[in-house]
C-alpha cells in the first residue's frame, strides 16, 4: 500500500534512518507498556487494599523510565526523520540534475522547464515528507498492533483479538478511497503545473502585456486557471477530512468494543480488575499509530504523484551521447538534413550544405524557412534530426556534448547575459582573463568607453541585463564570444533590433574573426553577407541557391529578388534620411 519498491531502492540510504525510526517508536511503545503496567499494577494494589511503599516507589521509578525513555526515542525518532529526508533530497535532485546533464541542450525537445523546476522542487519536497514521516509510520503502524496484542493475550485473549481484528478496517477504509483519490490527485498535479507554467510565462512576458494591453485579459485568464486549482485543492482537502473523519470512526469504535469486551470478561471474571484496566489503558494504542498513519495518508498519495512525476522525468530517452573529441580540422558537412520539431511536419527537408574550415558561411532567407533550426542542430540543441551531420568527417551524435559547446560559439540576437558585474559575464567566456584582456575586448566591441564612464568591470547588470540598451547588450555578448575564443562561431540573426552604429560595429568585428575562424552568419540583412565566400539561400525547409553574392545577383532568383527588394527599401530610407537632414542644416 503506497510503497513504492523502485522509489525507496532510489534512496537506498534512507533505509537505514527508516528502519531506525521505527525502532525508536517500537522502544517508545514498549516504555509506555511497562509505565501502563507498573500503574494498573499499584491500581490493583490499591483496590485490593494492600499497597505498599514499595508499590508506589516501583511505579515511580517505572514511570521516570518511561518517560526517559519515551522522550529520547521521540527525540531520535524525529532526528532520523531529518537524516532521510536530508538523503531523500539530495539523492534526488543529484538524480535530477544528473539527469539534465545527460539529456543535455536539447531537454526541451522532451519536457518544459517549468515542469522540471517544480519536480525538483515541490516534488522532491513532497518525497522529503513521505519518507521522514509516512514510511517509518507504515512499518511501526504494523509492527504496535502485533506487539500490543502479544503482551494483552496473556492478559485476556478474546479482547486482545477484538482489538487486533479491528486494526485492519482503517486501511481498508484508506484502500476505499484511494482509487478516487488517486484520480484527484494526478488532476490536481496536472492543474498545478499548467497554472505554474500559465504564471510563470505571464511574468516574463509582462512587459509586452502591458504594451499591448493584454494584461487584463491575461489577468483574467490566470483567475480562471487558479479558480480551477482553487476547487481542485478544496476537493483534495475535502477528500483529506472526509477520509480523517472515517478513519476515526474506525480508531474509537474500535478501542470501545475492545474495552466493552475487556469490561464483559472482567464480569464473566475471566480477567482480573487490573488486567481489565490494563487493556482499556491500551486500547487506544493500537489504532493510534494507524490512526497516525491514515493522516499522513495524503503525504504519501502526493508523494506517490511527485514520484510518478520523477520517475517520468528519468526515464525520459537519452540520446546516445558522444565520446569522441572535437576534430582539429572542422569543416562541417550537412547531408539530406530533415528535422521536424513535431510528427507531421517537417521542417527540413533534406537540406545540404557545407562550411568549410576557416570560411565565412552566410544562411539567408525568408522568415521561418528553417534558418536558427539549423544552427540548433549544429549545436546539439536539436538531435533528432535524420540525414547526416559532419564535422571534420566526425558524425555530429559521436561528438561529447561539453566538447561542441566549447568549440562552437552561438550567439543569437537574444543572448543571455546575467545578473552580476561585467566582468562575472565576460569570464564565462574565458575565467581565467586578466583584466587587460577584458578591456582589450571591450575596446574592439565598442563598449570600453562606456563602462569607464560607470564602474568598469565592477559595473552591476541587471537580470538580462535590462539595464544596459540593446546595442550594448549584444556589444557585450559579442565580447564575451570573442573571449570563449572557439573555431567556430554562429551568429544567428545577432545584429536584429539593435541600432545601425552597433551593427556595423559588430560586423566589422564578425568579419574581423572571420579571417582566422569558421563564421556561420544568419541573418535577414542581405547588405551584411555580401563579402561571404558562400551564402545559402533557404525557403520553406530547403536550400534554394547558393554561391557568392554578385553570382547570386546575376542567376535572377530568389537571392536576387530579395536583394533588390531590400535595397530599393535601403536606398528609399537613405533618401529620406538625406533630405530630412537637409533640412535641418536649411
Ligand atoms: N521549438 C519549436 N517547436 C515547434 N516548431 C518550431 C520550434 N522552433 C521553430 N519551429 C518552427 O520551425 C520553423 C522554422 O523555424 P526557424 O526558427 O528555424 O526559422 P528561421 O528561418 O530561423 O526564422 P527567423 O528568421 O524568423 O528566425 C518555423 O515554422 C517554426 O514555427
Amino acid at each position: 500500500m503506497m510503497i513504492n519498491k523502485r522509489l525507496i531502492g532510489t534512496v537506498p540510504e534512507s533505509r537505514k534512518y527508516v528502519a531506525a525510526n521505527v525502532a525508536l517508536q517500537w522502544c517508545s511503545l514498549a516504555a509506555n507498556i511497562v509505565l501502563m503496567s507498573a500503574i494498573t499494577g499499584l491500581l490493583a494494589s490499591l483496590l485490593a487494599k494492600n499497597a505498599d511503599r514499595g508499590d508506589f516507589l516501583r511505579t515511580a521509578a517505572a514511570a521516570v523510565f518511561a518517560l526517559a525513555v519515551r522522550f529520547v526515542c521521540t527525540l531520535f525518532a524525529s532526528r532520523m526523520g531529518y537524516l532521510s529526508s536530508r538523503a531523500v533530497k539530495r539523492t534526488l535532485r543529484e538524480l535530477i540534475y544528473q539527469k539534465l546533464l545527460r539529456l543535455g541542450a536539447s531537454y526541451q525537445e522532451q519536457i518544459r522547464t517549468s515542469e522540471i523546476v517544480q519536480v525538483a522542487v515541490e516534488g522532491v519536497d513532497q518525497l522529503e515528507t513521505y519518507f521522514g514521516a509516512y514510511l517509518p509510520q507504515f512499518f511501526y503502524a504494523m509492527l504496535a498492533p502485533l506487539t500490543l496484542f502479544v503482551c494483552l493475550c496473556f492478559v485476556n485473549m478474546p479482547s486482545a483479538v477484538v482489538l487486533l481484528i479491528c486494526v485492519p478496517l482503517i486501511p481498508v477504509a484508506i484502500a476505499a478511497v484511494q482509487t478516487w483519490a488517486k484520480k484527484l490527485l494526478s488532476k490536481y498535479w496536472g492543474q498545478y503545473t499548467a497554472l505554474g507554467d500559465t504564471f510563470l510565462e505571464n511574468l516574463q512576458g509582462l512587459t509586452t502585456l502591458k504594451i499591448y494591453q493584454a494584461d487584463g485579459y491575461k489577468n483574467e485568464e490566470m483567475n480562471r486557471e487558479s479558480e480551477k486549482f482553487r476547487k481542485i485543492t478544496m476537493k483534495v482537502l475535502t477528500m483529506q477530512l472526509n477520509s480523517i473523519t472515517i478513519m476515526d470512526l474506525i480508531a474509537y469504535g474500535g478501542a470501545a468494543l475492545g474495552i466493552i469486551m475487556a469490561v464483559t470478561q472482567l464480569r464473566a471474571g475471566a480477567v482480573s480488575p487490573a488486567g481489565c484496566l490494563l487493556i482499556i489503558l491500551l486500547a487506544a494504542d493500537f489504532f493510534i499509530p494507524m490512526r497516525q498513519l491514515g493522516s499522513f495518508f495524503h503525504i504519501a498519495m502526493n508523494g506517490m504523484a511527485a514520484s510518478d512525476k520523477i520517475f517520468r522525468l528519468l526515464d525520459l530517452p537519452e540520446e546516445e551521447t558522444g565520446t569522441e573529441d572535437f576534430p582539429e580540422e572542422c569543416t562541417i558537412t550537412c547531408r539530406n538534413l530533415c528535422f521536424s520539431y513535431e510528427e507531421n511536419r517537417e521542417i527540413l527537408h533534406g537540406v545540404n550544405m557545407e562550411f568549410a574550415q576557416g570560411s565565412f558561411t552566410a544562411i539567408v532567407g525568408e522568415r521561418g524557412c528553417g534558418k536558427s533550426t539549423v544552427a540548433s542542430i549544429l549545436m546539439g540543441r536539436n538531435k533528432g534530426y535524420l540525414g547526416t551531420v559532419r564535422i571534420g568527417g566526425r558524425e555530429l551524435g559521436s561528438i561529447r556534448e561539453a566538447e561542441l559547446m566549447k568549440n562552437i560559439t552561438y550567439i543569437s540576437h537574444q543572448s543571455y547575459l546575467f545578473k552580476g558585474t561585467v566582468r562575472d559575464n565576460l569570464c564565462m567566456g574565458k575565467p581565467d582573463a586578466s583584466d587587460e584582456e577584458l578591456w582589450s575586448v571591450l575596446a574592439r566591441v565598442k563598449l570600453a568607453d562606456f563602462l569607464k564612464s560607470e564602474r568598469g568591470l565592477d559595473t552591476e547588470l541587471n537580470e538580462r541585463a535590462s539595464n544596459l540598451s540593446g546595442g550594448q547588450c549584444q556589444r557585450l555578448a559579442l565580447a564575451r564570444a570573442l573571449l570563449h575564443d572557439s573555431p567556430v562561431y554562429i551568429f544567428d540573426e545577432a545584429t536584429s533590433n539593435i541600432d545601425v552604429e552597433s551593427e556595423n560595429d559588430i560586423m566589422r568585428e564578425i568579419w574581423a574573426l572571420a579571417e582566422e575562424k569558421t563564421v556561420i552568419l544568419i541573418s535577414h540583412r542581405l547588405a551584411n553577407v555580401t563579402g561571404a565566400d558562400r551564402i545559402y539561400v533557404m525557403e520553406h525547409g530547403d536550400v534554394q541557391e547558393s554561391g557568392r553574392h554578385e553570382e547570386l545577383v546575376a542567376l535572377g532568383g530568389v537571392y536576387a529578388e530579395l536583394w533588390n527588394a531590400q535595397q530599393s527599401l535601403e536606398n528609399y530610407g537613405n533618401l529620406c534620411a538625406g533630405k530630412t537632414e537637409e533640412k535641418e542644416a536649411e
